[in-house]
């Protein structure tokens, strides 16, 4: 079974699946430059908070390898790089990963300041290779955590398999490897905790049944895919016979009382899930979590083109059943008259989040029931709520 990479990358050259083409079509596009990696981006050709944060990371690090930087001085470097960092902060506003990666890029590239133009551009490389590198060992302990806390919160074995429901893609596909919340998933397989894992559509952009279905079917992990509105019939009609035990989703934005962002659909799964006694689990690497902002009042929520609601495009299937991946259509599923409010996320209050599973452990809400990260993020705590 092959590994599935959003992302591949070697000094000097990166290169993105093009992630609308799936499930159809396995195409890399060439990454070499910050435009190039911007628009990957703002096209959702890669999505997902952590991929995003690295393929921008990645991408100008690529064009600072192949191409020399035309400031002489350290300090015109370091503006120049910092300028193209500004400009790739705009290709998606609400996750915070790539908010965060640009922080820290900028905080490594002035320890070079001194040291010329050449130590400025290898600290910069070798901050966005870590960033790319951290981002699967973080995965890999989110889903130890993920399975650990199911066990104990949800009786999860071997001999008491559960069932969960995930939202959106949070997998491979969305991260360096493993991923967030379908990774909690994966290590739940690997130990024969799981039963089965539903998974939703996520309309409008459909990255469930494009993406987080492809990973689930690829790797054999036993699933159903559902449409959004079936949720709260799944969990009615169906939680029993499969022990349903937890809703996993990812985040795009954890703020400091746990507030959380993630691809809209979410904070209904989070109230159907509390209606039904079914555990509501967050599974982020920190890097997804934002100390500045206090509460999910103070988070940019994305808005997208109209078209995302009102016309699909994809293969054409055969008369055999077989897509013919060269063979695309668009279609109109709407009036094209029709007004559209299409915003890209929703913000789940902490208050319908039982836990919040990082790399650095599962944190769960205090008595006040708020989310306490200080123990997980001391020194960014202190720095910032003191
Ligand atoms: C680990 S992916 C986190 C998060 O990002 C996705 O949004 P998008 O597909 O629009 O980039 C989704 O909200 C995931 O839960």
């Amino acid at each position: 079974m092959s590994l599935l990479q959003a992302v591949k990358y070697q000094r000097g050259k990166l290169e993105v699946l093009d992630q609308l083409l799936l499930p159809h079509e396995f195409h890399y596009d060439t990454v070499s430059t910050r435009q190039e990696a911007f628009d990957s981006i703002a096209t959702m050709r890669v999505r997902g908070a952590p991929a995003i944060a690295i393929v921008a990371s990645l991408g100008l690090a690529v064009e600072l390898h192949n191409n020399p930087v035309s400031g002489t001085s350290d300090e015109q470097v370091i503006s120049q790089i910092d300028e193209a960092l500004d400009y790739l902060k705009q290709s998606r506003p609400t996750a915070v990963d790539l908010t965060n990666a640009i922080t820290q890029l900028k905080a490594t590239i002035r320890t070079a300041d001194g040291k010329g133009k050449e130590a400025i551009v290898q600290a910069f490389i070798e901050e966005a290779e870590r960033i790319f590198e951290k981002d699967l060992q973080s995965n890999l302990s989110i889903g130890d955590f993920g399975a650990q806390w199911l066990q104990a919160q949800a009786g999860a074995s071997p001999d008491q398999k559960i069932s969960v429901l995930t939202h959106c893609n949070t997998g491979a596909l969305a991260t360096s490897g493993h991923g967030t919340a379908l990774g909690i998933i994966r290590t739940l397989q690997s130990k024969g905790y799981l039963k089965h894992a539903f998974c939703t559509e996520t309309r409008p952009y459909n990255q469930g049944s494009r993406l987080t279905a492809f990973e689930l079917v690829h790797e054999g992990i036993p699933s159903t895919l559902i449409t959004d509105s079936m949720a709260a019939a799944l969990f009615r009609t169906k939680k029993a016979e499969n022990n349903i035990a937890a809703v996993i989703v990812g985040a795009d934005r954890v703020v400091r009382n746990g507030d959380t962002a993630n691809k809209i659909g979410t904070y209904q799964l989070s109230v159907l899930a509390k209606h039904h006694g079914i555990k509501f689990i967050v599974a982020a690497p920190t890097t997804s979590i934002d100390l500045e902002t206090k509460t999910g009042d103070g988070i940019k929520i994305e808005e997208r083109k109209r078209e995302e609601l009102t016309q699909i495009s994809g293969a054409v299937v055969g008369p055999d059943g077989r897509v013919d991946g060269n063979n695309k259509v668009r279609v109109a599923t709407a009036d094209q008259r029709i007004d559209v409010w299409n915003p890209a996320f929703d913000v789940t209050p902490a208050e319908f989040i039982d836990v919040v599973v990082t790399e650095k452990g599962a944190v769960e809400k205090g008595p006040d029931g708020t989310f306490d990260f200080s123990k997980i993020l001391p020194k960014r705590w202190a720095k910032v709520v003191g």
